[in-house]
C-alpha cells in the first residue's frame, strides 16, 4: 500500500484523506451537538409565549438525528483509517526487519522488537485514529460551546473559564509526565517480553542448568518494573479526568448560584440562563473525552517514537544500480572459481557502542566451480565467519569477495543468495510442515523436483515412515525430527533452490554410522552438480574432499589435499590426530599419516561410527551415538 519514508508520520500522512473525511463528518456531528441548546432555548420561549412548538421540536429531533449520523459516521471513517495505518505501519515494519542489517539487528532485543511491532502499532493506531478524532471533535466542541456562552452572558463566562483553566493548567501539566511514564511503561514491557523470549526460545537448556527458579526471579524482577511503570501510568491517568472534572463541577456550581442570582434579581432571563447551563453541560463530556484523548495520545506517542526508533534500523546495502535479473540457477562457468576471498578482513561490531572483534585478518583462498572443499580449523577461527560473508549477511571492511568471478558487492543481493545455498548447523528448520520447509526458498517448485531434492538428501525413508508424510507438521526449530534428519532436511531445501554454490556447516554429532555414509554420499552427489563448501567436523567430509582450507587465528594456515597436509601441516596432523585418539579410545600420541589410512570404522564402533569426528576441537564424544530413529 503506502511506502515508509523514515517515519510514522509519513505513513499517516498518506491517509490524510480519509482521517479528513472522519474530523469534518465530526465537526458536523459537533455543529449539530452546539445547536441543540439553542433549539431548547427556542422551545421554552416557544412554550413560555404560547407560540406554536412544532417548528421547535422539528429542528430539535433534526439536529439529534443528524448528530447521531454525522458521529457514527466518523467513528467508522476514523476506525478505518486507524486500521489503514496500522496495516501499513506493521508491513513496512516488517518489510524493513526483514531486511535489516544483520550488525545492527543483532544490537536490539528479539522480544523488545516483537512489542514493538505488534503492541506499539496498535497503540500507534489509536494514537491517530481515535485520539487525534477525539481532540478534533471535542477540542472543537469545546471551542464552539466556549463562543456560544461567552455571547450569552460575557462574566458567566469569565466565572467558567477561570474555574476550567485552572484545571485545564493542571491537565496539560499531568499530560506531560504522563507522556514521560508512558514511554517507560513501553520500554519496560519491552524487555520484559525480550527476557520471556529469550528464555522460551532456550527451554530445554534452562531446565538443564536448573535455572528455572533464577529466570522466574529475573523476569519476576521486569514484570515488576513494568507493574510499577504501569501503575505510575494509570495514576496520572487517574488524575487527568478528575482534575477536569473538578473544575467543571465548580463552575457548574458557580455558574448556578450566580446565575439564579441575577435571574431572581431580573438582571438575566431564565431562557438564557438554562442554555448557558446547558451549553456548560455540554461542555463536561466533550472536556473529558478531550483530556481522555490527551493522556492516549501522550502513550500513542510514546509507542510512535519507539515504532519509529525500530523503522530506522539500519537496512542491508541496497543492490547496485544496473544489478539485476534472475538468479542463474546450477551455474557458474565450470573453469572459473566459485568462490574466490583476496585478502578479506572483517571484524563485529558488538553493542550498542560497536566495540569491535577482529575475525579474519587477511583471508585469501579460492574455491573451484565443483566438488567438496573442506574449512577445518580450531574453535573461533572465523570459519561460519566466512561463510556468512559469502551470504553477504556482512560487509567486508577490506579485501574482495568473488562469486563467479564477480565482486558479491556488485551483485544484487538476491542473486548472490539465489547462487549460494546455505546449510545452517542448526535452527535452519521451522514451525510448519515437512513440504513448506522443503519449498521454502524455491516456492513453486514442482513435485518431482520436490521429490528428488528428498532422495538425494537421503530423507525418502524418514519422509515415508512420517505419520502424514511431507504434511507431517514440525514444531518450533524443526523439533519432531532428529537433529540429523533435521540438517538433511536443510540439504534438501537447498538443493531444490539449486544453487551454484552450497555452504554446509557440518553438523558435529547429529548422525549415526549409517546416516554418517549417506550423508558423505549425498555430499559427493551435490559437489558433482555444485561448488560444496564444508565446515568439516568429520574426518570423512575432510578426507574426501578435493581441497582443504585451514584456517587458524582469522587467516588461512594452509590449502591442500589430506594427504599433503598430514606431511606438512602441524595443525592438521594435530586436528586429524585428536581425531584418531578418540576414534581408537587410546591415549596414544597424534597420528602420523600412516595411521589415518586407510579410513575405515574400528570395530568397536560399529554402532553408531564414527562418533562426533572433530577435527576442529578436543571435545570428542566417545560414546557412540544411539540410532537417530531412537530419539
Ligand atoms: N555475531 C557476532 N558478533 C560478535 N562476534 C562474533 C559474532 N559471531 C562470531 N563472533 C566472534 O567471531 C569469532 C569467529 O567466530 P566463528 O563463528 O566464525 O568461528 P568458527 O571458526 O566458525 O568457530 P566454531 O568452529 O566454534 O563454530 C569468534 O571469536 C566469535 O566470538
Amino acid at each position: 500500500m503506502a511506502s515508509y519514508t523514515g517515519s510514522v508520520a509519513s505513513v499517516a500522512r498518506q491517509h490524510t484523506g480519509l482521517l479528513l473525511t472522519g474530523v469534518l463528518l465530526g465537526l458536523l456531528g459537533v455543529g449539530a451537538s452546539l445547536a441543540q441548546p439553542w433549539a431548547i432555548g427556542n422551545l421554552i420561549e416557544a412554550a413560555g409565549g404560547g407560540a406554536p412548538m412544532t417548528g421547535p421540536v422539528a429542528q430539535l429531533v433534526g439536529l439529534f438525528c443528524a448528530g447521531a449520523l454525522f458521529s457514527s459516521l466518523q467513528a467508522y471513517a476514523i476506525g478505518r483509517a486507524g486500521e489503514n495505518i496500522v496495516f501499513d505501519v506493521r508491513q513496512t515494519l516488517i518489510g524493513r526487519l526483514l531486511r535489516a542489517d544483520l550488525t545492527a539487528f543483532g544490537k536490539e532485543s528479539q522480544g523488545d522488537i516483537f512489542t514493538r511491532t505488534v503492541t506499539d502499532t496498535s497503540l500507534v493506531k489509536i494514537a491517530l485514529s481515535q485520539s487525534l478524532a477525539q481532540l478534533i471533535v471535542s477540542g472543537a466542541t469545546v471551542i464552539g460551546g466556549v463562543v456560544l456562552m461567552f455571547l450569552i452572558d460575557l462574566w458567566l463566562m469569565v466565572i467558567t473559564m477561570s474555574c476550567l483553566g485552572t484545571a485545564s493548567i493542571i491537565s496539560v501539566a499531568l499530560a506531560r509526565k504522563l507522556r514521560k511514564v508512558a514511554l517507560q511503561n513501553r520500554d519496560d514491557t519491552g524487555a520484559f517480553a525480550g527476557d520471556v523470549q529469550r528464555v522460551l526460545s532456550a527451554l530445554p537448556t534452562v531446565k538443564a542448568s536448573r535455572a528455572e527458579s533464577r529466570e522466574a526471579a529475573r523476569i519476576g524482577g521486569l514484570a515488576e518494573r513494568t507493574r510499577r511503570s504501569g501503575i505510575r501510568v494509570n495514576a496520572y491517568n487517574a488524575l487527568l479526568m478528575p482534575s477536569m472534572n473538578v473544575g467543571t463541577q465548580g463552575a457548574l456550581a458557580v455558574v448556578v448560584g450566580v446565575g439564579m442570582a441575577w435571574v431572581a434579581r431580573g438582571e438575566m432571563d431564565m431562557a438564557s440562563l438554562t442554555t448557558f447551563i446547558m451549553y456548560l453541560f455540554q461542555l463536561v463530556s466533550p472536556l473529558v473525552m478531550f483530556f481522555m484523548g490527551v493522556g492516549q495520545f501522550v502513550q500513542g506517542r510514546a509507542a510512535i517514537q519507539r515504532v519509529d526508533e525500530l523503522a530506522r534500523m539500519p537496512q542491508e546495502a541496497d543492490d547496485p544500480a544496473g544489478a539485476a535479473g534472475p538468479a542463474p540457477f546450477w551455474q557458474l562457468a565450470p573453469h572459473q572459481p566459485a568462490v574466490e576471498f583476496h585478502d578479506v578482513r572483517f571484524a563485529y561490531r558488538r553493542g550498542k557502542r560497536a566495540e569491535t572483534t577482529q575475525v579474519l585478518n587477511g583471508v585469501s583462498f579460492s574455491v573451484p566451480a565443483r566438488g567438496l572443499t573442506a574449512v577445518v580449523g580450531p574453535s573461533g577461527a572465523g570459519k561460519t565467519t566466512m561463510f556468512q560473508l559469502i551470504e553477504r549477511f556482512y560487509a567486508v571492511d577490506g579485501g574482495r569477495v568473488r562469486l563467479g568471478g564477480q565482486n558479491i558487492e556488485a551483485l544484487p543481493l538476491d542473486t548472490v543468495r539465489g547462487l549460494v545455498g546455505y546449510v545452517q548447523q542448526d535452527s535452519a528448520a521451522m514451525r510448519g510442515t515437512i513440504r513448506e520447509n522443503l519449498t521454502y526458498a524455491h516456492p513453486h517448485a514442482g513435485e518431482d523436483a520436490l521429490w528428488e531434492a528428498v532422495e538425494m538428501a537421503g530423507l525418502t525413508t524418514v519422509i515415508a515412515q512420517l505419520p502424514h508424510g511431507l504434511d507431517t507438521e514440525l514444531g518450533d526449530q524443526g523439533s519432531g525430527l532428529s537433529g540429523g534428519q533435521r540438517q538433511r532436511l536443510c540439504i534438501a531445501r537447498t538443493l531444490l533452490q539449486q544453487p551454484a554454490v552450497m555452504l554446509l556447516d557440518e553438523a558435529t554429532s547429529n548422525l549415526d554410522s549409517d546416516s554418517e555414509r549417506d550423508f558423505r554420499d549425498v555430499v559427493r552427489r551435490v559437489s558433482r552438480r555444485c561448488a560444496v563448501i564444508a565446515i568439516a567436523h568429520r574426518i570423512s567430509t575432510v578426507i574426501d574432499a578435493d581441497k582443504i582450507v585451514v584456517m587458524e587465528g582469522g587467516r588461512v594456515r594452509a590449502t591442500g589435499v589430506h594427504h599433503d597436509l598430514m606431511e606438512r601441516d602441524e595443525l592438521y596432523r594435530r586436528l586429524a590426530g585428536s581425531q584418531l585418539h578418540a576414534e581408537n579410545g587410546s591415549a596414544a600420541p597424534a597420528a602420523g599419516p600412516e595411521r589415518l589410512e586407510p579410513w575405515a570404522p574400528p570395530p568397536s564402533f560399529a554402532v553408531g561410527w564414527p562418533p562426533y569426528v572433530g577435527l576442529t576441537e578436543q571435545t570428542l564424544q566417545l560414546r557412540p551415538i544411539k540410532s537417530e530413529e531412537h530419539r
